[in-house]
C-alpha cells in the first residue's frame, strides 16, 4: 500500500511564545509603585522564614533531609540556611529553605482554579541572592539589599497567583509547584542576570520539565511528598536558570508547537488564561495561614472551636453526645481533604478534613502542626477515629462559586451537629476565616504566628528578639539592608 506523503518539518525557530515574553518583560521591567505591596512583601517573607523554624521544631522527618549532602561540606559564601548552622550550595540550599518553609503547609497561600503557596518561592529567591550577597561582600564589591529580595518576591507571588486564578492543573494531574518552578525560574534569572533572551530560554526550560504528578497529595498516595515538592521545584528552578547562564539554549515555543509542546502534551491542546496583566495583586492578598491546617478546612476548624464551646456550655460530651457532623463546604476541600479510611502518616492527616475537626473537638481547642505528626496522641486516638466516621462532606456549589468569585472571595465552610437524642443544632458556619486578608484579626494573628514559630525554635533569649526586632523595623530601614545580614540574624549553631 502506498504510504500518503507526509511534508518534512520546516524547522524554522519560531519567535518565542507570547507567555515566557510576558512573564520576563514583567520581572525585568515592571516597576512596583504600590506602597502596600512593600509591606505585605515584608510580612510574608518573615511569615514563610517563621515556617521553616516551626518545621524545624515540629518535624523529625524534615529536619533529615536538610545539611549538604556530604555531610561536613560547608561551601565558602554559601546560602546560611535559617535555624541551622549550614552554609549550603544554592542548589541544596534552595531545596532545604524551600522544603522548610512549606513541609507543614503552614505558609501562606493563594487561591484560584488550582491553589498553591507563593512563600514556596522564597526558598529560591533567598537562597540565591544571600549567596550573591556573600560574593559580592567578599571580593569588596557592592552587596545586594532586601529590596531586590522583596522585588523578586513580589514578582514571583504575582507570577504564580495569576496563573492558579483560571489554569487547573490539578485536572490534568500536576503538581502545583510547577508555577514556583516558573516564578523563581523568571526572578532566580533576573537575580543571577541572565539576558532576557536566556530568561525565556530558562523558563523554557522550566516548561519542559513540568511537574511532577500530583498523585502525593491525593488519597490513597496523600505522603510526605507533598513536604519537599516546593523544595524540589526551587532547586530544579534555580538549576535551570544557572545551566542557560553557562550557555545552554531553551525552546522557544514549547508551550505551542503542535503534537510536542506543553499544551498539546500536558494540557488538553488548551492555553493558558491570565486574568490580567502581572501587577501586585497577588502580594497585597494573600492568604495567611494562621492555624496549621490546610487551606480550605481554615474556616471549618474556627467554626468547630464554636461547635466545642457550645456543647460545653451545654453540658454535652463530644466522645457520647455526638450522633453526626454535616459539614458544608467548597469544590476544592472536596477534592483535597475529604477523607474516610486509615490515615498514614502526617501528610494524610493534614489533607484530612475530618481528622482536622475531630481533634479540634476532642482537644476543646485549634489544632496545631504537632497534632497531625506520628508521634502525636491525636494520631492514635480511638475517639478522633470514631468521631471522624461521624463526619461526612458535601459540596455546596454556592460556596464553590463564592470561592471562585473576585467579589466574595470566600473560603467557607458550615458544621451541623446531630446528637444522639435526634436533636439537630444550628449550623456554625464560618466565611472568611483568620488569615484572609480580608479578617482584621490577621495582622495580628501572623505578628502572634511569627513570635510563636520564632520563640519555638529559639527560646525567647537575644537571638529570636533579634529576629522578631526585624518586624517593626522601618520599611526603608529594612529595604536597604544587606541580604547577608538580614540572613545571618536567623543562622542557627
Ligand atoms: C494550597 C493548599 C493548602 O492550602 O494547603 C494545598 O493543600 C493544596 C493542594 O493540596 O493542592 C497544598 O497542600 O498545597
Amino acid at each position: 500500500m502506498a504510504r500518503k506523503a507526509v511534508a518534512a518539518d520546516d524547522n524554522v525557530r519560531r519567535v518565542y511564545d507570547q507567555v515566557l515574553v510576558d512573564i520576563t518583560k514583567y520581572v525585568y521591567h515592571y516597576d512596583v509603585q504600590s506602597p502596600r505591596a512593600w509591606t505585605c512583601a515584608k510580612f510574608a517573607l518573615l511569615d514563610a522564614l517563621g515556617c521553616a523554624l516551626e518545621t524545624l521544631t515540629e518535624s523529625e522527618e524534615a529536619r533529615a533531609l536538610i545539611g549538604p549532602v556530604i555531610p561536613g561540606t560547608t561551601v565558602p559564601n554559601g546560602f546560611r540556611l535559617p535555624g541551622t548552622p549550614y552554609q549550603l550550595d544554592i542548589l541544596k540550599g534552595s531545596f532545604d529553605l524551600g522544603s522548610l518553609i512549606g513541609y507543614l503547609d503552614h505558609n501562606d497561600a493563594y487561591p484560584g482554579a488550582e491553589w498553591g503557596h507563593p512563600s514556596d518561592n522564597i526558598g529560591a529567591i533567598l537562597a540565591v541572592a544571600d549567596w550573591l550577597s556573600r560574593t559580592a561582600r567578599a571580593s569588596g564589591q557592592v552587596s545586594l539589599t532586601m529590596e531586590k529580595v522583596l522585588l523578586g518576591l513580589i514578582k514571583a507571588y504575582e507570577i504564580q497567583g495569576c496563573f492558579q486564578i483560571r489554569n487547573a492543573f490539578d485536572q490534568v494531574g500536576l503538581d502545583h509547584t510547577l508555577l514556583v518552578k516558573i516564578a523563581s525560574t523568571a526572578v532566580v534569572s533576573w537575580l543571577l542576570d541572565l539576558t532576557e533572551n536566556q530568561a525565556m530560554d530558562a523558563l523554557s526550560q522550566a516548561w519542559m520539565d513540568s511537574a511532577p504528578l500530583r498523585v502525593f497529595r491525593q488519597h490513597p498516595n496523600t505522603g510526605p511528598r507533598k513536604g519537599w515538592a516546593a523544595g524540589d521545584a526551587c532547586m530544579r528552578a534555580v538549576h535551570l536558570a544557572w545551566l542557560t547562564k553557562k550557555g545552554q539554549p531553551g525552546a522557544s515555543t514549547v508551550l505551542t508547537t503542535p503534537r510536542w509542546g506543553f499544551y498539546a502534551t500536558l494540557f488538553n491542546g488548551r492555553e493558558f488564561q491570565l486574568p490580567r496583566p502581572f501587577g501586585s495583586w497577588v502580594i497585597e492578598s494573600v492568604f495567611f495561614k494562621i492555624h496549621a491546617v490546610e487551606g480550605h478546612g481554615a474556616s471549618a476548624v474556627e467554626a468547630a472551636v464554636e461547635v466545642g464551646e457550645e456543647l460545653r456550655e451545654s453540658g454535652l460530651s463530644v466522645e457520647r453526645d455526638i450522633a453526626h457532623i454535616h459539614v458544608r463546604t467548597q469544590q476544592a476541600a472536596m477534592t483535597i481533604i475529604n477523607k474516610q479510611g486509615p490515615l498514614h502518616n502526617a501528610a494524610d492527616r493534614d489533607h484530612c478534613m475530618q481528622y482536622m475537626i475531630a481533634v479540634v473537638l476532642m482537644k476543646g481547642s485549634m489544632i496545631e502542626s504537632a497534632d497531625y505528626q506520628d508521634k502525636s496522641p491525636w494520631a492514635k486516638d480511638p475517639y478522633v477515629e470514631a468521631l471522624r466516621k461521624k463526619i461526612d462532606l458535601v459540596e455546596d456549589p454556592q460556596f464553590t462559586a463564592d470561592y471562585h468569585d473576585k467579589k466574595k472571595r470566600s473560603a467557607s465552610n458550615g458544621l451541623t451537629v446531630t446528637l444522639n437524642n435526634g436533636t439537630k443544632m444550628d449550623e456554625v458556619l464560618c466565611e472568611y476565616p483568620v488569615g484572609h486578608p480580608w479578617r482584621k484579626e490577621t495582622t495580628s494573628s501572623v505578628k502572634g504566628k511569627l513570635k510563636k514559630n520564632i520563640e519555638g525554635w529559639y527560646g525567647k533569649g537575644g537571638k529570636a528578639q533579634n529576629i522578631l526586632k526585624l518586624e517593626p523595623l522601618r520599611e526603608e530601614d529594612f529595604r536597604k539592608m544587606q541580604v547577608c545580614d538580614f540572613v545571618d540574624r536567623f543562622a542557627g549553631d
